[in-house]
């Protein structure tokens, strides 16, 4: 069975989820004479039988894993790619892998001849969830995450369940992070249904693991439907991500992005109780259904000063003003905008503790 996500808007698009979606990607690259495949090394069999799938010429282009090949180097090295190959605009880049590989692929379709069609096969449950959807593309620089990109939102999703049988337990852990995200923003659901069963919520086969997919991609599309460039409302999508990429930025990105977001959920909720927003067993819950699935929910103290300045370049800043989502309720998130240093450090001794 597969499950079809419609992204309205200008550009719309259908997530698929479900198994053995390889079948599905010629409709979506229709009137293309060639595509490239973008994949890292662990992708290497999926992103050849996705090549195979397609029905025109690909040209498969290997690069570094993870947040490694999420550079502006890795980028430039694309595009060659492409210029060698003649690509036109009505060719294709795929990218068949996690959020890193389809973030990249995302922004080298957004810049090539100014935007050509892109397609995310995502095999990740972060990819899934969350990156693939959205046409949120880009890369890492030194000053910060995801600093230079574009909206380019996808002709297409495909969210092949079966890819999750490989992934590495603690990137199906990192990928759930921000599925508790979209429970706390939106859709509590969520949050109950993995209390209820956490071993569930785990297994790639089981029903609860789909049901979670299905609804955080719903979560998403529903924003993104309605605030695509983040004039607004797509801002609660941030929801733990200040500090979050604040220590992705001081780990020099080995730190996995559901790993910072982890610790940023602690800090979000942090401030919002502190700012007297929200109920302290709320924000509770969210240490107690992190914990409960083994992802972090502490960072060094001395790291403040450091994480403080790197939060100045997040990108819901304007000016010197920083600006953080939190939540007055479940599923009530609002902009806590100016809060003074001494009210954010007393909500980073939480993540400090
Ligand atoms: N564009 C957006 O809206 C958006 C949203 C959320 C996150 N992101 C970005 O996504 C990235 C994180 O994505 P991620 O968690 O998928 O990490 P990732 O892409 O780094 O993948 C994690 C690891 O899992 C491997 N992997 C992926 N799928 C696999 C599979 N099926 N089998 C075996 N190994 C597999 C990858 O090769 C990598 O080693 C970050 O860069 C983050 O900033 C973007
Ligand atoms: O799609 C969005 O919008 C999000 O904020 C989702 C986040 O989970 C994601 O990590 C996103 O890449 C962060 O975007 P950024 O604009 O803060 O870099
Ligand atoms: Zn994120």
């Amino acid at each position: 069975m597969v499950t079809r996500v419609r992204v309205s808007g200008d550009r719309a698009y259908d997530v698929l989820v479900g198994r053995d979606l390889a079948g599905e990607l010629p409709s979506l690259i229709e009137g293309a004479a060639q595509m490239a495949v973008l994949f890292a090394a662990p992708l290497r069999e999926q992103a050849a039988r996705v090549a195979e799938a397609a029905g025109v010429p690909a040209v498969l282009i290997e690069v570094p894993d993870a947040e490694r090949g999420k550079t502006v180097q890795v980028a430039a090295m694309c595009w060659d790619e492409l210029g060698r190959h003649n690509f036109t605009r009505t060719d294709v880049v795929v990218g068949v892998g996690g959020g890193a590989v389809t973030d990249l692929a995302g922004y080298v379709a957004a810049s090539w001849l100014r935007g050509v069609r892109w397609v995310p096969c995502s095999t990740s449950l972060l990819g899934m969830v969350d990156a693939a959807v959205g046409g949120k593309t880009g890369v890492n620089i030194d000053a910060g995450k995801n600093l230079v990109g574009a909206f380019h939102p996808p002709a297409g999703v495909l969210c092949d369940l079966d890819s999750l049988r490989t992934l590495p337990a603690d990137d199906l852990l990192a990928g759930l992070a921000e599925v508790i995200k979209c429970g706390f923003i939106a859709d509590p659901v969520i949050l109950d249904l993995i209390e209820g069963d956490p071993a569930a919520a785990v297994d790639p086969d089981g029903p609860l693991l789909r049901e979670l997919v299905e609804r955080a991609i719903r979560v998403k599309a529903e924003v993104v439907s309605v605030d695509l460039k983040e004039s607004g409302l797509r801002e609660i999508l941030n929801y733990g991500h200040t500090l979050g990429h604040a220590i992705e930025k001081r780990e020099k990105y080995t730190w996995k992005h559901g790993h910072a977001v982890s610790v940023g959920l602690i800090f979000a909720a942090a401030l919002s109780h502190l700012s007297g927003r929200l109920d302290g067993t709320t924000a509770e819950r969210h240490r107690a259904v992190l914990e409960a699935m083994g992802l972090p929910t502490s960072y060094p103290a001395e790291a403040w000063p450091e994480l403080l300045s790197a939060m100045r370049v997040d990108k819901k800043a304007r000016a010197a003003t920083l600006r953080f989502v939190v939540l007055s309720d479940l599923a009530k998130p609002e902009i806590l905008t100016g809060p003074d240093d001494a009210l954010l450090e007393r909500a980073y001794a939480e993540v400090a503790r």
